[in-house]
């Protein structure tokens, strides 16, 4: 599972920085659990449908606001229509963190989104920038399960220049400051490269953020 050399703390881009094994095994279980009950109705994990009639390939839920291609709400607008559950003071407290160890100091506003994705085999996602919050407080990403290949641009295009990124599961990535809203997407996961000690099939990733709403 390992390579012959660690991997290292790298930026990608200019305020884009990945981790690599942010978080320990037991860290990885205990939010694994945790995203299981998360994940159960009401206002759990469904698909989300896109506004040109098609369907996301990874599934999702979000904590402390619901997430749609139209924007935030409070309660499940495209799913059961039940309120939101909280924002877990567990993951506000990991997104504080998260910005600190990224970039040396900590975040200006509390963290109070989570969305989960859930990834199968197939899943993927295209490139887009999270743009539906009102505050460039940064992005913060955690990877359970299955490697993926995180594809990393820039702000302008959604094409070239990206550098593609291999994330694995306990790795944290996280991107502000001029990288906030750079184009970025999921273009393969590799199944069945979930850590043994871990038990899931497919990827989760949370991404944490601060909405300004
Ligand atoms: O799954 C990932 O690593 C990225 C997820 C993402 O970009 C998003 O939820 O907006
Ligand atoms: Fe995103």
């Amino acid at each position: 599972m390992s390579g012959l050399f660690p991997r290292e703390r790298r930026e990608v881009a200019p305020g884009a920085v990945h981790l690599p094994d942010w978080l320990d095994l037991s860290e990885q279980r205990g939010l694994l659990t945790a995203c299981r009950a998360w994940a159960r109705p009401p206002a759990g994990l469904r698909t989300v449908r896109t506004p040109g009639g098609g369907e996301m390939t990874a599934r999702q839920f979000g904590l402390g606001w619901h997430w749609t291609p139209r924007g935030y709400t409070r309660t499940a607008v495209d799913g059961d229509g039940a309120p939101v559950k909280p924002m877990p003071k567990e993951l506000a407290d990991l997104g504080a963190r998260a910005v600190a160890d990224a970039f040396g100091s900590p975040p200006g506003a509390a963290y109070d989104i989570a969305l989960v994705n859930y990834y199968d085999d197939r899943a993927r996602m295209g490139m887009h920038q999270d743009r539906d919050e009102q505050s460039d407080e940064p992005v913060v990403s955690l990877s359970l399960g299955d490697r993926c290949v995180f594809r990393f641009g820039n702000p302008l295009t959604r094409t070239k220049p990206y550098t593609d990124v291999d994330l694995h599961s306990g790795d944290l990535f996280v991107f502000g400051g001029p990288a906030r809203l750079a184009f970025h997407g999921v273009p393969r996961v590799h199944p069945g490269t979930a850590p043994a000690g871990l038990d899931l099939r497919g990827r989760l990733n949370i991404t944490l953020r601060v909405s300004g709403l």
